[in-house]
């Protein structure tokens, strides 16, 4: 059988840093939600595996591709050597605070599982996605959800219903980068809970400012040269009355929108990438 699935990419709609670990991660609680930008995985039976890419030729197409990775996690866990001819077509820019790399990782595990008459419980699939990455766990169900400890700790809720603007600048972030570039940040006041009441609830309800006045994002006070330049442009998009927050560790920049016909001539001037989306 020939599975054809979408990879959506997520937004962080806050990110809340507590912490270093032992582990030399960091303890987090951000809220993300996943959006109608998504790279397409198509997975067809073959006599051995392989992977080819349409829209990004900088990928790599070895064992460094998280779709590889995925691949070898799941023959590990099953005994199971995938014969399958993967074709990725990639629209989520790459290092852009989206979560590409691990949605397309979540998704080829989902798709292994279909096609091998899931072998694999879905917790032992949480459990191979957090080797993945942190950021794994969360795309095998996607939506709306509070992740915590280094992010593969997940609370999910009923999905959400809201616009966004989304602008990418046209370089990328490495995540490590940001990550290790990072003032030591204590936010001991910030729980699953106060997450909850800060975000989660007045999107639910469509309380939308009240979101926007909430949101933040601790990576932004990353001393990486990438997330420098971030920050000039969230700078300028403020100029042009958006009220906007880097996604994850960057590159790119969100903002809720209320209403549609928001003028983006500013931002072609600029010549930027951008995008009207939604919450999925
Ligand atoms: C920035 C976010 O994307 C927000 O959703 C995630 O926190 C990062 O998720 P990810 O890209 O899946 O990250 P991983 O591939 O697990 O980690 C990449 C690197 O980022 C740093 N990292 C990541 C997650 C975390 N909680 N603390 C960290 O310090 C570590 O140096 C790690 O080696
Ligand atoms: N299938 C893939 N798609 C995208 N990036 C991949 C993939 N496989 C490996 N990578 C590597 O992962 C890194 C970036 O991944 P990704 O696009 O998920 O970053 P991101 O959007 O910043 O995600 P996050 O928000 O999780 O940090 C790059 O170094 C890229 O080379």
């Amino acid at each position: 059988m020939k599975l054809i699935l979408p990879s959506p990419a997520k937004i962080n709609l806050s990110l809340w840093v507590k912490g270093k670990r032992v582990d030399g991660y960091h303890e987090i609680i951000t809220v993300m939600h996943t959006i109608n930008l998504m790279d397409i995985i198509s997975l067809l039976p073959s006599n051995r595996l392989e992977l080819s890419i349409k829209g990004n030729s900088s990928l790599p197409l070895d064992k460094s591709n998280l779709i590889i990775k995925a691949c070898k996690l799941f023959q590990e866990a099953t005994g199971i050597k995938p014969k399958v001819k993967i074709k990725l077509e990639k629209k989520i820019p790459v290092g852009a605070g989206l979560g590409g790399g691990s949605s397309n990782a979540a998704t080829t595990l989902k798709g292994l599982n279909l096609m091998y008459d899931k072998p694999l419980s879905d917790e032992k699939l949480q459990e191979i996605a957090a080797e993945l990455g942190s950021d794994v766990p969360f795309f095998l169900k996607g939506g709306l959800a509070i992740a915590y400890g280094r992010g593969e700790k997940l609370k999910h809720y009923t999905k959400s219903d809201f616009k966004i603007l989304l602008i990418y600048p046209g370089f990328s972030c490495l995540t490590k980068e940001v990550y290790e570039n990072l003032p030591s940040i204590i936010r001991t006041e910030i729980t699953v809970e106060a997450a909850e009441r800060l975000i989660v609830s007045p999107l639910i309800n469509g309380k939308f400012e009240e979101v926007e006045n909430n949101m933040e994002n601790d990576l932004e006070l990353s001393n990486s040269p990438c997330v420098k330049r971030v920050l000039k442009i969230k700078e300028q998009l403020v100029k042009f009355g958006l009220k906007p927050l880097m996604s994850g560790s960057g590159s790119s920049i969100f903002s809720i929108i209320k209403d549609e016909n928001f003028d983006v001539t500013p931002l072609k001037k600029e010549g930027y990438w951008f995008k009207f989306l939604s919450a999925i």
